[in-house]
């Protein structure tokens, strides 16, 4: 009777809502292995029984469970080596050990690796079904607080990316459908345009985000060093490798490999990651043992590697499999709606890190930074404003505070001429001239009136009176038309 009760709690536990999870018995104790599919079966999650550590390690490769029951000893791959393939290979499963009295102390060893529980032989059908419908809780919960993060970063998901222009908005939705998928991404764009920030908000927005991103820089590794880095070494393999080390790939695995700086990549090295990326295995340097490796591929770089195809720098197979899908990010001076509100967003975190008070930027400073040309992108605005922060005396960022290339640079913007010419106002009337420059303005601060009032010099609610008046006038929806940028 007691046991019927503890079958049907059990049962309960087991019948808990969402679909049924896969379970994988290791045991080369055949009359154990199938003992323990048909216990198990009473829970409803469908059983796959492999005989060997060497079938159940191959099971691992190429089919997916979320519990595994495995025995400890076993003649050729052990419970231990089980436990280390499922946990690179399926993360989100639940590892439970089974073992006789004798290696209890390695069954420990085995949680203290990251195994779930253990189970003791003899084995009672009630015993194991307790354990393995703890696991189905731990892993159901693992999945909905997977699911509901899931939701949170659709809703937060790229908050820390800063813009307003068009252009970057384009590039946003496009990496909103892109994130979630497991296409590689080549990205492109000048240095400092933020290739990182994007490489990190698609890996965060990816099923992949409880896992690591790693990023390793082509450019900045010496050339002799950048397969084990990449691939990881074993003792011996180079005179200073004095122990086996896990490169890039096996230390992403589950999550995102990010190369930076891509186009620097020796050639030699080019091939071995083409393989890499065929096969899905890596072999590290001066062994002969293959791993299997799970990763997202996310690329970028400063270089026309079209140009790098035509001089035989780069290996065009290779760049197919890179830019499965390719991002572009304009040059700062072509999205110069996003100074205002990166320049605001800088102002305030850096303020904050230098623990000042900077209440804001003066119009002459706002003029200066939206109207220069920024050849070193975001990076460039970030460290001017670090800079400033770090110089200012006054809560206020005025022009004693810019940094010598920007006071020096005149006021016209030198290329796609975001601003239309004063020139063209001659013969218009002072309220069309007006007009202009409130739009104009608006346009430099993105849209924030208070700004827009100070940098004209005139009081908050006088511009709103003006804006009241052209939107009477011609625009009933109360937007503001802002002129062309064409
Ligand atoms: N849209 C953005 N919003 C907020 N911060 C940004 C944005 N774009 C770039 N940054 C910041 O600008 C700096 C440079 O960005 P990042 O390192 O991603 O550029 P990059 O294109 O990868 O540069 P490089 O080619 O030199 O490696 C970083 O401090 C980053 O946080």
């Amino acid at each position: 009777m007691k046991d019927e009760r503890a079958n049907d709690k059990h049962a309960e536990a087991g019948n808990q809502p969402g679909p049924p999870l896969r379970i994988l018995v290791v045991d080369n104790d055949q009359a154990l292995a199938y003992a323990m599919e048909e216990s198990l079966a009473k829970i409803g999650h469908p059983v796959t029984v492999a005989t060997s550590g060497g079938e159940g390690a191959r099971k691992i490769e190429t089919d997916q469970f979320d519990i595994i029951i495995t025995d400890l000893v076993m003649n050729d791959v052990d419970g231990m080596e089980i436990l280390n393939r499922a946990k690179q290979l399926l993360p989100d499963s639940q590892v439970i050990m089974v073992t006789g009295h004798a290696t209890i102390s390695k069954a420990v060893e085995a949680m203290q690796q990251g195994a779930f529980n253990f189970l003791e032989k003899p084995i009672t059908p009630n015993r194991l079904r307790a354990v393995v419908e703890k696991a189905v809780e731990n892993v159901r919960l693992k999945q909905q607080n997977q699911e509901l993060q899931g939701r949170l970063d659709e809703k937060f998901g790229f908050e820390g990316i800063i813009y307003a222009s068009d252009k970057m908005k384009q590039v946003i939705d496009r990496l909103k459908r892109i994130a979630p998928t497991d296409a590689s991404v080549l990205i492109t764009g000048e240095s400092g345009t933020g290739k990182e920030v994007i490489a990190q908000a698609i890996h965060q927005n990816s099923p992949r985000k409880g896992k690591r991103i790693v990023a390793l820089n082509c450019a900045a590794v010496a050339e002799n060093l950048v397969e084990s880095e990449l691939f990881g070494h074993v003792k011996g393999a180079y005179t200073d490798a004095v122990a086996d080390r896990m490169g890039a790939f096996e230390y992403a695995n589950g999550g995102t490999l990010f190369l930076d700086e891509i186009g620097d990549m020796p050639l030699p090295t080019q091939i071995k990651l083409l393989r890499v990326l065929e096969d899905s295995q890596i072999t590290r340097v001066g062994d002969n043992k293959t791993t299997r490796v799970n990763v997202r591929m996310v690329s970028a770089t400063h270089k026309n590697l079209d140009e790098a195809i035509k001089t035989g720098a780069f290996r065009s197979d290779l760049y197919f499999r890179l830019k499965v899908v390719t991002i572009h990010l304009p040059p700062l001076r072509d999205r110069r709606e996003d100074i205002v509100p990166l320049t605001d967003h800088f102002r305030r975190t850096l303020a904050r890190r230098h623990h000042k008070t900077v209440k804001g930027v003066s119009p002459a400073v706002a003029k200066k930074l939206y109207t220069y040309d920024w050849p070193g992108n975001v990076r460039q605005l970030r460290n001017a404003i670090d800079a400033m922060v770090v110089l200012d005396n006054d809560g206020l960022l005025d022009l004693d505070d810019l940094p010598p290339e920007l006071m020096d640079a005149d006021d016209a913007p030198n290329s796609s001429g975001a601003l239309s010419g004063p020139m063209e106002l001659i013969g218009k009337t002072m309220d069309d001239i007006e007009r202009w420059a409130i739009e104009q303005t608006l346009q430099v601060t993105g849209g924030n009136r208070e700004e827009a009032a100070r940098v004209l010099g005139i009081g908050a609610r006088t511009l709103y009176r003006k804006l009241e008046k052209y939107q009477s006038g011609n625009d009933e929806d109360g937007k503001v038309e802002l002129a062309s940028e064409e």
